[in-house]
């Protein structure tokens, strides 16, 4: 198989393209962002380790893909109908859901890593 160079970039493009649509027009996602600065700036405050940054890391990354897929779910409903369609509330609210789990489990994980800085 050949690497096509020109389309791989391509596709990086269109992702980058989506990342910043998101955060233009999504006002939880701007949450996330802010959150995101937040959190980076009171690591390098607290000067945390290297793992604690990759805990960070994981933890901002996976807010900001959750985030991300549950705006292409949202939009590829409205697409499909703008009529109410109880399939399309379950499939919204499910989306919405998983985003809440991972916020839940990162507040407490982001604490932890955060708790013997501030106390
Ligand atoms: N076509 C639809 N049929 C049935 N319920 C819907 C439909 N569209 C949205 N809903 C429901 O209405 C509520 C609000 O939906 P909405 O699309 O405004 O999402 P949201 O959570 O406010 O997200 P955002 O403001 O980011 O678009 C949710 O419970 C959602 O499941």
């Amino acid at each position: 198989m050949k690497l096509d160079g020109k389309r791989l970039w391509r596709s990086f493009g269109y992702a980058w393209q989506g990342i910043q649509q998101v955060i233009k027009t999504e006002q939880n996602m701007q949450v996330h962002v802010f959150a995101a600065l937040l959190v980076i700036g009171a690591g390098l405050y607290f000067r945390i380790t290297v793992f604690e940054w990759m805990i960070l890391i994981v933890l901002i990354a996976g807010m900001w893909s959750l985030e991300l897929i549950n705006t292409a779910i949202e939009k590829t409903i409205d697409l499909v109908t703008e009529e109410y369609h109880p399939l399309a509330k379950k499939a919204k609210d499910a989306a919405a859901g998983a985003v809440l789990v991972y916020a839940i489990a990162s507040v407490i994980v982001g604490g932890l890593v955060f708790f013997k800085y501030i106390f």
